[in-house]
């Protein structure tokens, strides 16, 4: 049975997320480190093994003290704390949960929805007594998360709370192409940009009816030349997502080539066609396959 899951990362700046991610990630997959900012999730790093796939991601901004939760962000953070399997909550000796009081609330009202592993960082910075104090506060606090005390950098207790999010991932078969993703991220992400501009500039039909697959990513010197498809399902559709002469392409193309340049810190030229591929849906398997096909 193969298991996989998003492991979304939540908490204070400086708790030692980044250290944390290293030393769980490892040299144990290809780690994106990129800064590009998907629709919802930062995606920070895919560990495949052959029976498993996590995919961690964090939520920017969430939890930064300087922002205070305000009514506008709840929807986003919400949506971010609905669709983890498991929420890793990342604290540490140093951390005080009040300042967190309204996100701990939210977290809270989602317990449903997830798991949550209470990761306590930096025990190293405390003796035993102080560490026990810790953990029974945040047991209090946060009754329905398993509390795990790390030390990234010592590279303490990280097997055992790599093993407890494999024991916790639910069973399902890999999100995304295990050996496709290794060697050829940029792709997923240059997907992942268009998709999300996709969803940003037509109604909700649209969007689910589409596949957008990178044919080709050419990276030169100064410039990377992608040629991406957006597959419809139906010549309406077509239709539609090219909008009144080219119009509402045109915008997708421009907002994509925006990101994807910052994301690569790069000049990029896209060119963006669309094709329809009747019933594409029932013959996922095969796209996706195609969508990782390097032309160049
Ligand atoms: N003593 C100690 N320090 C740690 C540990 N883990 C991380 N740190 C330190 O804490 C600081 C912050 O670590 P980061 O991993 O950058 O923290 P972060 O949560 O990713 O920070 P942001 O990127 O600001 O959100 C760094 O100086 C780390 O070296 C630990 O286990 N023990």
């Amino acid at each position: 049975m193969h298991k996989a899951g998003f492991v979304n990362i939540v908490g204070n700046p400086n708790v030692g997320k980044s250290t944390l991610m290293n030393a769980l990630v490892g040299e144990r997959i290809s780690i994106i480190t990129s800064k590009a900012q998907t629709t919802r999730h930062r995606i920070m790093g895919i560990v495949n093994g052959e029976d498993f796939q996590i995919v961690y991601s964090d939520t920017p901004g969430v939890l930064k003290p300087h922002y205070k939760l305000q009514k506008s962000m709840l929807g986003f953070s919400q949506s971010a704390l609905t669709d983890a399997d498991i929420l890793l909550y990342v604290t540490d000796v140093i951390d005080s949960s009040d300042k967190n009081a309204d996100f701990i609330e939210m977290v809270k009202q989602h317990a449903g929805d997830y798991k949550i592993i209470l990761v306590v960082n930096k025990i190293d910075l405390v003796d035993e007594t102080k560490l026990i104090e810790i953990v029974d506060s945040w047991h209090t606090i946060l009754p329905e998360a398993e509390v795990i005390p790390i030390s990234a950098t010592q590279k303490f207790n990280i097997d055992p709370l790599l093993k407890r999010i494999k024991e916790l991932l639910p069973d399902s078969p890999p999100f995304f192409d295990k050996d496709a993703l290794t060697d050829k991220p940029e792709r997923f992400f240059v997907t992942e940009i268009i998709r999300e501009k996709i969803l940003l500039n037509y109604d909700k039909e649209i969007p689910y009816s589409v596949e957008v697959v990178v044919e080709q990513f050419k990276e030169e010197t100064k410039l990377i030349r992608i040629n991406a498809v957006i597959y419809a399902e139906r010549d309406s559709q077509k239709g539609i997502l090219i909008g009144h002469q080219g119009k509402s392409l045109r915008k997708v193309g421009m907002e994509a080539r925006k990101d994807i340049e910052a994301f690569f810190g790069k000049q990029v030229y896209l060119e963006l066609f669309i094709k329809v591929e009747k019933d594409w849906r029932n013959r996922e398997t095969k796209l996706r396959n195609f969508g990782y096909h390097i032309s160049d």
